[in-house]
């Protein structure tokens, strides 16, 4: 479905992303994640194609997308600051839609937009940041492209909106599975739904984990400065260590398994599994004091 191979890609004499490769075959829903600056938004970039990589290979259906009509039958690209003219109201994002999309569904498009209650008639640009959230998500799904990319599809939406986003994603995902790639800095935002989870850090793919894998990582310890000391010393996966008056915590890059209980229970030291945002946050923060 998607093959990535070897990508560098530079703006000007910056390198933004360097020896990116990833293939998905299935159409799943890829979560991408990365912090400020990682290089997420370059390389849904280059996946439809507004940008050339420099080095490197993208195929998507057999299609190199970088000025390929042919692409846009495979590729619908919501990006964040999604250009609508400033004259636009949802009539003509619709018409927008599907004047660039081949599979567009007009019908879908127009549930939808009942469904999130969009004024029609309103200008976009006077929309509600949730608001101009709800059109490009409108638009990403009635797109039926068998490539959607999503930049930051909750952004802006409040926790009632956010479900019916996951409601309706997943709906519309079971009815035509399609590969549904969705960017964001908050990774609890979009984890519910992605079964894989991209990770973009220091300009290429650091990981690309089934989700249920990376959310077993990253695991607390926390008990007396003594015995918290006595039990991770010499330990190589250390992401993060703090103290708190007699207290001390430390993270460490492994998954709760029976062995680790059994010591915790010896050392009467607590032991939890940190939150997926933690535990990515503090491994690329890791890696960046020991590059
Ligand atoms: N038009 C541009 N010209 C020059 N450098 C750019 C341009 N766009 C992005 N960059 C640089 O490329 C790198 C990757 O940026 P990118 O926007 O892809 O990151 P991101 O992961 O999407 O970040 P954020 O989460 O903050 O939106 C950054 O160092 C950024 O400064």
């Amino acid at each position: 479905m998607i093959k990535i191979q070897g990508l560098d890609f530079k703006y000007g004499s910056t390198l933004a992303l360097k020896n990116v490769n990833l293939v998905e075959e299935e159409p799943i829903i890829m979560g991408l994640w990365g912090r400020n600056g990682a290089g997420k938004t370059t390389l849904m970039k280059l996946l439809a194609g507004l940008e050339k990589p420099n080095n490197g290979l993208i195929d998507i259906h057999g299609i190199s997308p970088y000025n390929q009509s042919e692409g846009m039958k495979y590729i619908a690209y919501m990006q964040e600051n999604h250009p609508f003219s400033e004259f636009w109201n949802v009539k003509d994002a619709l018409r927008f839609g599907a004047y660039f999309n081949p599979n567009w569904d007009q019908q879908y498009a127009e549930e939808l937009v009942e469904l999130f209650e969009l004024p029609k008639k309103k200008l976009i640009k006077k929309f509600s940041k949730g608001m101009q959230t709800m059109i490009k998500i409108v638009i990403g799904l009635a797109s039926k492209a068998p490539v959607t990319i999503m930049d930051e599809p909750t952004n802006g939406l409040d926790a009632f909106r956010r479900k019916q986003f996951y409601d309706v994603l997943l709906e519309t995902y079971e009815d035509h599975p399609r590969l549904f790639i969705l960017s964001s800095h908050h990774i609890e935002e979009i984890e519910p739904l992605c079964e894989k989870i991209a990770v973009i850090h220091n300009k290429t793919l650091a990981s690309y984990t089934d989700t249920e894998e990376l959310k077993q990582r990253g695991l607390m310890l926390t008990g007396p400065i003594e015995e918290v000391q006595k039990l991770v010393q010499g330990h190589h996966q250390i992401l993060q260590q703090k103290k708190l008056l007699n207290q001390m915590q430390v993270m460490i890059d492994d998954a709760i398994t029976d062995e680790w209980q059994t010591i915790a229970n010896e050392y009467k030291v607590h032991l939890e599994n940190v939150s997926l945002q933690d535990y990515l946050v503090q491994k690329t923060m890791t890696q960046e004091r020991r590059d």
